[in-house]
């Protein structure tokens, strides 16, 4: 797993990150999401022995990065995936890596089929496009099998199917009981994979919850039609809801769950048209705690 703890890191006058604490746990997929420069890759360096703490610490499996005996099976990484040797293959690469941290090769093939890049193994990286080398990068953070994951806005450059490939890739390796850490500035990536977010902004943590929590805390009541409205709401504030009727002729009822009020139409007889929580999206959510920097970012 991964523990974060009071970390802060400074550059100069500049604080990335400023007295953070979160954890990731093993068989969860969680979305490391805050707007640009609030915080997110140095977090990661950090994690991944690339830059000191000012204070606090950031730890794998209990342990500082130097201090892991074999890094490659601990903790898996993609930070930047520009960062290869553009005239090197898709397999030299790979079987490098594994020659230099002890791993046997024949796990680069099986690597290269999983991502889908077994057709041009032998093609330099160099002429890889962005999605390509994302692909590259996810073989090299699993090829030494590691139960942690972590991974820097790894959606980027990758079209629609990749982007669904990325999101069932990540699920399944939460399932398979890893603890997986992936960042964005986007909330619509992150609510179809994550099960955790935290969420930060300024180098502080604005938020640490499930997507189901963050749902429910902005959720404004529940929006209900009928053909049978005036009987129904009748029904509801007998049962101590507040009823509101919208402009397009719907109810916005508060104090009842969905649970309860499909519960006392079906009592009385009254069929529902359309019952479901009414709340702010997901990504209303975030740039409402996030301000307008998470717009900006969004926008970028
Ligand atoms: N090596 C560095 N030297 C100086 N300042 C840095 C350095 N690395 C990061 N910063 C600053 O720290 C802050 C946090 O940056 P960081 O890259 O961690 O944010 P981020 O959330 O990952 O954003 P992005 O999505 O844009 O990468 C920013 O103000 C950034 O300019």
């Amino acid at each position: 797993m991964i523990e974060v703890r009071e970390l802060t890191k400074r550059y100069g006058p500049t604080t990335a990150v400023d007295g953070l604490s979160f954890q990731v746990f093993r068989g969860t997929v969680t979305g490391f999401l805050g707007p640009n420069g609030a915080g997110k890759s140095t977090t990661m360096r950090v994690l991944l022995g690339l830059a000191a703490p000012t204070s606090g610490a950031a730890l794998v499996n209990g342990r500082r990065y130097a201090e892991l005996r074999r890094p490659l099976c601990e903790v898996g990484s993609l930070l930047d995936a520009t960062a290869v040797h553009g005239g090197r293959t898709a397999y030299d690469h790979l079987r490098w890596l594994a020659r230099s941290n002890g791993i046997g090769v024949r796990r680069v093939a099986e690597l290269l089929e999983q991502v889908g890049l077994a057709g041009v193994a032998r093609k330099r990286v160099g002429g890889f496009s962005l999605g390509m080398k994302q692909r590259l990068g996810i073989a090299a953070a699993l090829l030494g099998d590691p139960g942690v994951l972590v991974l820097d806005e790894p959606v980027n450059g990758l079209d629609p199917d990749g982007v669904r490939w990325i999101r069932r890739l990540l699920r399944a390796l939460a399932g398979e009981g890893r603890a997986v850490l992936v960042s964005s500035h986007l909330m619509s990536e992150m609510e179809m994979t994550a099960d955790r977010l935290v969420i930060v902004d300024r180098g502080r943590l604005i938020a640490d919850t499930s997507v189901e929590e963050l749902a429910a805390r902005f959720q404004r009541g529940v929006l209900v039609r009928s053909p049978r409205q005036g009987e129904l709401v009748g029904a509801l504030t007998a049962a101590g809801a507040s009823v509101d009727t919208l402009p397009d002729g719907g109810l916005s009822v508060s104090g009842l769950d969905v649970a309860r009020i499909g519960e006392l139409a079906a009592a009385q007889g009254i069929p529902l048209h359309e019952v479901r929580p009414l709340g702010a999206s997901l990504e209303e959510a975030y740039l409402r705690l996030t301000g307008g920097d998470a717009a900006e970012g969004a926008r970028q």
